[in-house]
């Protein structure tokens, strides 16, 4: 890995680093309550739902996010599968589809629950409509539901080990199966709310509470899948957690990579111990360069109160300037702890800001890590020895760049302004927006509208850039409205990109923009 990656990027800190918290939407499974509705667990159910109706032999459905459009089938019902998918919409975007966001949700379900890690790939194509149906039903014949495995790829055995890996977590409301769950609330699958081996256990030594196996006959489809090998899957999972684990971790990782033969997986987006976020450069009113920019240091135990982390630069010459004059320390550190909770990783920030004339600028920064703040144990990070290199001809001017309304005009959503170096002459600045939650379309789609940036040289405050400026096209919407910006510049053929500017109206959070309008951003709202 080498920074910058924009998609690794922006899939590795949503899935990891709580971007956009994600993470945050299932409460702790510490905080589960057995007889109650569990996200985490209606988040793994949601996604089996999604993959369940794949036909491996035709190369179709599977994992592709066509369950937004099937929450109204029988075989759908309930809340856990219509709240997921309406919550799943508020974090898909350009860099992570809607079907890789229900795929993700069951990665961080089953580790949100103390469970094994399944690795995960990107580039999921949600599906444009619903596809066919065929999850199994409780009342289904073994043979029905053992076909319907088969047509989603798994055999007979690797059934039972699916059905079980799934029914570790949550149970069976009563509003959606008053038959087999006659109680008010949910009737759990086992004793713990956590993903663990105890559905096995209790399976063996007499007390289990599993509805599909102590239910009516009719319904009681655990039981008959659990005994369907003489009881071999499940006895190796009572005697061993490790066991469940891994084969746990292999059949679900394969249930969210069932995807339509034309979908490309990536390699599985793995954590960055340590990695910038949240960079940007930007000309200030005073016309100084600001480089901001935030490191994850990310892994177990890694919150520390004595580790002193220094971020150092060189100047857009790729001189390193008189002693210490360039390097600096955080202006801000957070020790984030919602996620504290994924397998025992936790998260250490540090905000960096630092201002350089026109003249000075930057060509790239790289830290100094000193771990226990005694000057012994020193680690450089200089992104695999190339340091992390800065673009000064493209700068964002964030003094007039807003989103919002323009005169109530759905149609603009802001406005960006960028500073390109004087010495370049730029063939194309353009700008993209991508909306979400459009009205009236089932999975709001996503408006990427390229727009020339013109120029307007009068407002510079340095002679070193000119000033591009321009409104950002495509639909906003009215009820929980979220957009993202992006921005980029054609310099003698070569693509320089800007950042992504999220704006915050849903639970989209990071935004360095004020939430403005345009008149705020100093510009005529009607231009
Ligand atoms: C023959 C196959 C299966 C049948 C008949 C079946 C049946 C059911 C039923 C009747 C419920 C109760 C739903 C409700 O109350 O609304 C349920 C819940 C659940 N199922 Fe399955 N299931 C099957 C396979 C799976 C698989 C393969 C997984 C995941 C890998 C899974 C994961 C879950 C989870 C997590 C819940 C709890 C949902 C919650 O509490 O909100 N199921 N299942």
């Amino acid at each position: 890995y080498t920074w910058p990656d924009r998609a690794y990027d922006v899939i590795e800190e949503f899935l990891w680093k709580d971007r956009n918290t994600f993470l945050e939407v299932p409460e702790p499974c510490s905080e589960d309550t057995i007889g109650q509705q569990s996200t985490s667990a209606a988040w793994l159910r949601t996604a089996y739902h999604d993959a369940a109706t794949a036909n491996v032999a035709a190369g179709t459905g599977g994992l592709d996010g066509s369950i937004f459009y099937e929450t109204a089938r029988a075989e759908n019902v309930g809340d856990s599968i219509a709240s997921s998918v309406s919550q799943f919409v508020s974090f898909y975007g350009r860099y992570i589809s809607y079907a890789d966001v229900v795929a993700a949700g069951a990665v961080v379900a089953v580790q949100n629950c103390g469970g094994p890690n399944i690795p995960f790939r990107s580039g999921r194509i949600t599906a444009p409509e619903a596809g066919p149906s065929g999850v199994p039903l409780p009342t289904d014949s073994l043979r029905s539901q053992t076909a319907a495995f088969a047509r989603q790829g798994f055999t007979a055995k690797e059934m039972i080990g699916l059905v079980a890996c799934g029914h570790t977590m949550g149970g069976v409301d009563n509003e959606d199966f008053p038959d087999i769950n006659p109680n008010v609330g949910v009737a759990s699958f086992d004793h713990t709310v956590y993903f663990d081996n105890n559905i096995a256990t209790t399976y063996f030594n007499g007390t289990t509470i599993d509805p599909l196996i102590s239910g009516p006959a009719t319904s009681n489809s655990d039981a008959r899948i659990f005994a369907s090998d003489g009881n071999v899957t499940m006895r190796s999972f009572a005697h061993s957690q490790d066991t469940f684990f891994s084969t746990c971790a292999s059949l679900l990782e394969r249930m969210i990579n069932t995807v339509p033969k034309e979908v490309r997986l990536s390699e599985p987006i793995v954590a960055i111990p340590f990695k910038p976020r949240d960079y940007l450069l930007s000309l200030l009113p005073d016309g100084t360069i600001n480089l901001g920019v935030t490191v994850d240091i990310f892994g177990p135990n890694v919150i520390s109160s004595t580790r002193v982390v220094t971020m150092h630069w060189n100047d857009r010459d790729s001189h390193r300037c008189a002693s210490k004059a360039c390097s600096a320390l955080p202006v801000s550190q957070e020790a984030n702890a919602p996620l504290a909770k994924r397998n025992g990783n936790e998260l250490q920030a540090y905000t960096f800001s630092v201002n350089a004339t026109t003249a000075a600028s930057f060509s790239s920064f790289w830290f100094t890590v000193d771990e226990d703040g005694t000057g012994r144990n020193v680690v450089t990070e200089n992104n695999g020895g190339g340091n992390y290199p800065v673009d000064d001809l493209l700068l964002l001017v964030p003094q007039y760049t807003c989103q919002g309304y323009l005169n109530g005009n759905l149609n603009i959503t802001g406005r960006i302004t960028v500073a390109i170096r004087s010495s370049v002459t730029p063939s194309a600045v353009t700008l993209e927006s991508a909306s979400f939650g459009v009205n009236g379309q089932p999975i709001p789609q996503i408006f990427d509208g390229p727009a020339a940036i013109g120029t307007s040289p009068a407002l510079s405050p340095s002679p070193d850039y000119v000033y591009y400026t321009g409104l950002v096209p495509g639909p906003i919407q009215a009820n929980g409205c979220s957009t993202q910006m992006e921005y980029s510049a054609t310099i003698d053929g070569v693509v320089h990109p800007g950042q992504i500017l999220y704006s915050g109206c849903t639970s989209r959070a990071s935004t360095r923009l004020p939430e403005s309008t345009c008149e705020y951003c100093g510009f005529p709202c009607t231009s």
